[in-house]
């Protein structure tokens, strides 16, 4: 039996592991800390083979695609001759994820290695991008809900109501600005695959004009979206590689005769990567999918991706064979999650429901035989008849758990004697607490504040306080871990939030939206490492199966099944 799996889930302080066999006493000497150097073998192999194209790992939640990520990044450097330029781009879908991935490159493989890499965001890149053609100006950035009320007052000062604000917002961030079109004939050809309605082509020749209009609504206001300048920046982008290419068939075809004429302009073009490797890959829009297809050569090692498409949170799908980002037979999957105990992975994935998920292409993804070695107590699972007595009961467990660690870490300190620094810290409380809106993160915070606890809110840039209970919408929880999490306000209504009904007519929109509500909350639950609680107030959310994972659920076998069901 390999027992390197249960070597960090061993030095999991409220989990146990459940196997008797005894090669784990040999493990139970090992640190948690050792995964920066030491990766399971499977994980290795992923993050060292050599792939003659676009690679993916996928994989649910705490399977260390991250950190398979980061040794490929470290691996990748090692391999680079010494340079000037940054070849190494490692890119996310937001800004506070891109400060982890920094910090944790930096303890993996040191400045060393950070300083090869170029970890930015992917909006931030692309804006960079087009700052550098000078096309930027005086510009504001919008976000999605003030361009739909642009969208709103457009119509209204046209006089126009035949058409709903919120499908031409859509059309134009998925397919107008989601596939880089920008004429008219090319938006009649467009694929609108996944967008539910469909539309005639009258329809699209008046879609097409009033996004037109639209879009220059924002330039004469100084305005723009994001995906406004992901698609621009994969323009520009895009048009440099075909310049190179262009460059290099002559280059070919001319030899020396060519090199004695070069023009400046010529000399420099070049691909500003020779590796790229993306973090959170579900979450990239098709337009960032252009840019960074275009942002290194075709070749061997070129893109490495990780991500895991239960675990989308925005609205974007992108089919990757279509967007020259061809991973067949480059494809692998993790299954062992090290971060969370068998009990939390029955419960979170009950969430997820009957859903079909896709796989960054035209196939579906599984989490068939995803599993834990780790076993803790069940997940708490309690209703309340209102929001005070849901609030009141979350201050009173996040108190208890706030003692129970305390008094773990002085016991711990005290059995490790001079080492008792150390166990303290591994004992550390690390509580966060997810809600569904803004206005509840507000009240929970004010609400712990009453019973003295510190509490910090979890902001774009990541959490404002390291050493307090962390609080935010479910949206904030992505990428973050803790050994005790609170899931709050799991209602009707809230979980999915009342929006969603809105779409009900439009099938595959409705599916989509219930999809990514359950995606919302499974993410906040498989941040727990030891211990989850969900609760809710009224009627219960329509996504709670209210079926955890039994407590005699077999030891190293999966605890679900494709079909979805707990055994
Ligand atoms: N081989 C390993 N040994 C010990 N711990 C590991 C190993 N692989 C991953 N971990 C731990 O598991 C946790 C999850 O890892 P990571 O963040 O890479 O997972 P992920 O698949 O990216 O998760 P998510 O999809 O939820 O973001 C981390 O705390 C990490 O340290």
């Amino acid at each position: 039996m390999d027992t390197s799996d249960y070597t960090a889930a061993l030095a999991r302080p409220a989990t146990r592991v459940t196997s008797e066999d005894t090669d784990i006493q040999v493990a139970i000497e090992d640190r948690f800390s050792r995964w920066k150097v030491f990766l399971h073998p499977t994980q290795h192999k992923l993050a060292r083979r050599d792939h003659r194209g676009p690679a993916r790992v996928s994989g649910g939640p705490g399977t260390g695609k991250t950190i398979v990520a980061l040794h490929r990044v470290a691996h990748l450097a090692e391999r680079l001759p010494l340079g000037h330029t940054k070849q190494i781009l490692l890119t996310t879908f937001n800004k506070n994820l891109a400060a982890d991935l920094r910090k944790r490159l930096l303890e993996l493989g040191g400045q060393a290695v950070v300083d090869r890499v170029e970890i930015v965001n992917i909006d931030k890149l692309a804006t960079q991008i087009v700052a550098e053609t000078g096309r930027t100006g005086q510009r504001r950035w919008i976000d999605d809900g003030k361009a739909l009320r642009e969208w709103e007052d457009m119509l209204a000062e046209l006089g126009e109501s035949q058409w709903d604000p919120e499908f031409l917002h859509a059309e134009w961030n998925q397919v107008i600005l989601g596939q880089a079109i920008n004429s008219r004939a090319d938006y009649f050809r467009a694929r609108r695959a996944g967008r539910g309605k469909r539309i005639s082509r009258a329809q699209r020749a008046e879609i097409w004009q009033l996004a037109e209009r639209f879009s220059m609504r924002l330039d004469e206001k100084g305005l723009w979206t994001h995906r406004q300048v992901a698609e621009l920046a994969a323009r520009i982008q895009s048009e440099q590689a075909m310049k190179i290419a262009a460059f290099e068939e002559r280059q070919e075809r001319e030899g020396a005769q060519m090199l004695q004429h070069l023009e400046q302009s010529w000399a420099n073009l070049r691909y500003p990567y020779r590796h790229v490797v993306v973090d959170e890959a579900q979450d990239l829009s098709p337009a960032h999918w252009k840019l960074l297809r275009a942002l290194v050569r075709a070749d061997d090692n070129d893109i490495f991706l990780v991500g895991d498409t239960h675990q989308r949170i925005y609205d974007n799908y992108a089919s990757l064979s279509s967007l020259g980002i061809n991973i067949r037979g480059r494809s692998a999957r993790l299954t062992l999650s090290y971060r969370t105990t068998r009990q939390i992975l029955g419960a979170a994935l009950g969430l997820l429901g009957e859903e079909e998920w896709d796989n960054l292409d035209d196939n579906t993804e599984t989490l068939g035989g995803y599993r834990s070695l780790l076993k803790g107590p069940r997940p708490d699972m309690r209703g309340f008849d209102t929001w005070q007595g849901e609030l009141d009961a979350l201050a009173e467990t996040v108190a208890a758990w706030q003692r129970e660690d305390h008094e773990r870490a002085a016991a711990a300190a005290e059995a490790a004697g001079g080492d008792g620094e150390e166990a303290e810290e591994q004992e550390q409380t690390s509580i966060g607490v997810a809600v569904p809106t803004r206005d509840m993160v507000g009240e929970v915070e004010r609400r712990l504040a009453q019973e003295g606890i510190r509490a910090a809110g979890i902001g774009p840039e990541g959490p404002r306080l390291d050493d307090a209970v962390h609080v935010g919408t479910l949206h904030r929880f992505k990428g973050l871990e803790y050994r005790r999490m609170a899931v709050a306000g799991v209602a009707q209504g809230l979980v999915p939030g009342r929006h969603v009904e809105q779409h009900r007519d439009d099938t595959t929109r409705y599916q989509r939206e219930v999809q990514r509500a359950r995606s919302l909350v499974f993410v906040a639950a498989t941040r727990a490492r030891d211990t989850l609680t969900i609760t809710w107030h009224g009627t219960p959310s329509p996504f709670l199966p209210g079926n955890a994972a039994p407590d005699d659920a077999p030891v190293d076998g999966a605890l679900f099944s494709p079909g979805g069901a707990l055994f």
